[in-house]
C-alpha cells in the first residue's frame, strides 16, 4: 500500500462531513490493506505514531527537501524509515536523524509530504476519529463494533486490534483478554445533580462511595512484581512506592485493582488536588517527598483477583473480591442502601470532610472499561465541566503580557472538533497566567502577535460555571454563565473532555 492512498483518504475523510461518509472512505482503504500494513493504515490515519516520537523537534519539518512527482513510497518503507530515525542515538544522532528525515521527505511527493508533516506534527491527531475508525474497522472486517470496542478497552491500542480484526475477525478479537502488566482503561462515571437523583437513576439499592479528590491508579501485580498506571495509562510505579508496598504486602500476587492515590493531611482530610497530582508527578526526591507529602491509596473496584477475571461479573461480585483481598483501610468508605436520605447525609458528611462529592455505584453492572457507563454516577456539590483551551487572548491592565482570556470548548466525537462555548479569565492566579501563557505560546498554532492566539486544541482546564444558556454568539447556540478557572487537568486528553451533548444535557428546558 502506497503513503499516497492513506494522504488521500485522510483528505478525503477530513473533507467529508458526513459520519457515514468517513467510515466508508477508511474501511475502503483498509480492505486493500495486507496484514502488516493494516496496523500502520490505522495508526497513521488516527493521527498516531507508531514511533510515537522521532526525536526530532517540529521545527526541523519546517524547511525539508522539494517533493516528488510521483509517489511510489509504501507505507512499511516509511514505517521502517522512521523507525530507522528513532533508533539513532549517542553523539551526532541529532543530525543523523535530520538527515534520515531529509531523505525520507526527498522521496516524497507534496501531498505526501503535507500529510506526514502534520502526522509527525500531531496535527493529524483527533480523538474523534476513534469512533469512526473502529466502525470502518468493524465494517471492513465484517465484525460487529462492539467486539471491537471490547478489545480496545483490553488492549489499548487501536491498530494492533484492528489489524487483529482485519486477520481473525470475531475469534481474533476474543483472545484480548485482561493482562497483568497491561493497563485497561479506567471504567468512568456519569453524573448527577443530587445522590436522589443518582439513586432514582440505577433505580435500587446502590453502593455510595466518597469520591476522593485524587489521581486514579490501576495496580497490577504477578509475583514480586507491581506496576501502576494512571487513568491515561501512563506507569507511575516509581512515583508511588507507598502504593506498590501496600500492593506487595497483599497476601494474593496475582491481581488487578483500581482505586485513586491522594495526599492527606496528619488529621485525615485531604489535600488540595494541586498537592496530589504534583506528588505523583514528580520524578525526582521521591524518598524525600513520600516523607512530606506522603500519599495514601484507597481501592474502590477489582479487576482481577487470585488470576481470576472479573471485568464481566456485576459490580456487588466485584466488590466483594475486592474485600476478601484487601484490608478495609485500603478500601474506599461505602455504604449500600436505596433510601435517598441516608445517601444524602452520606454526601454532606463525605463533603463536610473535604471530599469532592460521592460516587453511586450500580451492584449490577459489569466493569464497563473506558466508558462512562450508567453503572457509575458522580454527584458533586457544585457544577464543572472540563473544557479545551482553543485560544487565549493578550491581557491588558495588570495582565499585560500574560496570555488571559480562554476561549473554551467542548469536544464534538461526530467531528472530532471543538465546539466553542465561552470565554473566561476568571479565577486564574498570578501563577496560573505565568504557565499557561508559556504552554499556549508553544501550542500557538499561528501568528502570536495578534490579540488572539489561536492555540492546538490540547490542554484541559476545568471550569465552575453557573449554567448553560441559549446563545446565538457561538457556533454551539449555547454559552456558559460565569465561567470560573479551577484548575488545568493535565491527566485528560483533549478528546476525554466534556463533549457538546453533555453541555447541552444541562440547558434550561
Ligand atoms: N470511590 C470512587 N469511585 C470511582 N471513582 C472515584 C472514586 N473516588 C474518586 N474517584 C475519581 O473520580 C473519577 C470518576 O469520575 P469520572 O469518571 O467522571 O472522571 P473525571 O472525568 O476525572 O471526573 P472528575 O473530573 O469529576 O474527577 C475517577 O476517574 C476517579 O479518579
Amino acid at each position: 500500500m502506497l503513503l499516497i492512498e492513506l494522504a488521500r483518504t485522510s483528505a478525503a475523510v477530513a473533507a467529508d462531513s458526513s459520519r457515514k461518509a468517513k467510515i466508508g472512505h477508511l474501511a475502503e482503504l483498509l480492505r486493500r490493506a495486507g496484514p502488516d500494513e493494516a496496523e500502520i493504515a490505522i495508526a497513521y490515519l488516527s493521527g498516531e505514531l507508531p514511533q510515537r516520537q522521532i526525536g526530532v523537534g517540529w521545527r526541523s519539518l519546517l524547511d525539508l527537501p522539494g517533493p516528488r512527482q510521483i509517489a511510489t513510497a509504501t507505507v512499511t518503507q516509511v514505517d521502517a524509515m522512521l523507525e530507522r530515525i528513532k533508533a539513532q542515538s549517542g553523539p551526532g544522532s541529532q543530525a543523523a536523524r535530520r538527515e534520515l528525515l531529509g531523505e525520507l521527505f526527498a522521496s516524497l511527493t507534496e501531498q505526501e509530504q503535507s500529510f506526514l508533516r502534520r502526522l509527525l506534527a500531531g496535527e493529524l491527531r483527533q480523538g474523534a476519529l476513534e469512533g469512526v475508525m473502529i466502525e470502518a474497522i468493524a465494517a471492513a472486517a465484517e465484525v460487529p463494533a462492539q467486539e471491537v470496542r471490547r478489545a480496545l478497552t483490553l488492549r489499548g491500542s487501536l491498530p494492533a486490534v484492528g489489524a487483529a480484526a482485519l486477520r481473525g475477525g470475531v475469534a481474533a478479537l476474543r483472545e484480548f483478554r485482561l493482562e497483568v502488566g497491561r493497563p485497561v482503561a479506567p471504567m468512568l462515571a456519569q453524573s448527577a445533580p443530587s445522590v436522589t437523583a443518582a439513586l432514582e437513576k440505577i433505580g435500587g439499592p446502590a453502593a455510595i462511595e466518597w469520591k476522593f479528590d485524587g489521581v486514579r491508579v490501576q495496580a497490577h501485580r504477578k509475583g514480586g512484581w507491581v506496576g501502576v498506571f494512571t487513568r491515561t495509562l501512563d506507569d507511575i510505579t516509581a512515583q508511588v512506592p507507598e502504593l506498590v508496598e501496600a500492593v506487595l504486602a497483599l497476601p494474593d500476587d496475582d491481581l488487578v485493582l483500581d482505586g485513586e492515590v491522594i495526599a492527606l493531611r496528619p488529621d485525615g482530610r485531604p489535600e488540595p488536588f494541586q498537592v496530589t497530582s504534583g506528588r505523583v508527578a514528580s520524578r525526582t526526591d521521591v524518598a524525600a517527598l513520600r516523607k512530606s507529602v506522603p500519599l495514601s491509596v484507597f481501592f474502590f473496584d477489582a479487576l482481577r483477583v487470585g488470576g481470576a477475571d472479573l471485568l464481566d461479573l456485576p459490580g456487588s461480585e466485584r466488590h466483594a473480591a475486592l474485600e476478601a483481598a484487601v484490608p478495609a483501610e485500603l478500601i474506599a468508605p461505602r455504604i449500600v442502601t436505596g433510601d435517598p436520605d441516608e445517601g444524602e447525609r452520606f454526601f454532606s458528611d463525605a463533603i463536610q470532610r473535604g471530599h469532592e462529592g460521592v460516587v453511586v455505584k450500580s451492584p449490577q453492572t459489569p466493569y464497563t472499561a473506558g466508558r462512562r457507563g450508567a453503572g457509575w454516577i458522580k454527584v458533586k456539590p457544585r457544577h464543572t465541566l472540563d473544557l479545551v483551551v482553543l485560544a487565549a487572548e493578550w491581557g491588558s491592565g495588570r495582565r499585560t503580557g500574560w496570555l488571559s482570556n480562554l476561549h473554551l470548548g467542548a469536544y464534538d466525537p461526530e467531528t472530532g472538533g471543538f465546539v466553542m462555548l465561552g470565554k473566561t479569565f476568571k479565577g486564574l492566579t498570578d501563577e496560573l497566567l505565568a504557565w499557561q501563557t508559556e504552554r499556549l505560546l508553544r501550542l500557538a498554532v499561528g501568528p502570536t502577535d495578534g490579540w488572539v492566539v489561536t492555540v492546538k486544541p490540547e490542554l484541559v482546564v476545568e471550569i465552575a460555571f453557573d449554567g448553560v444558556q441559549r446563545s446565538p454568539r457561538y457556533p454551539g447556540g449555547m454559552a456558559l454563565r460565569f465561567a470560573r478557572v479551577l484548575r488545568y487537568r493535565p491527566d485528560k486528553r483533549p478528546e476525554q473532555a466534556d463533549t457538546v451533548a453533555a453541555v447541552r444535557a444541562l440547558l434550561p428546558r
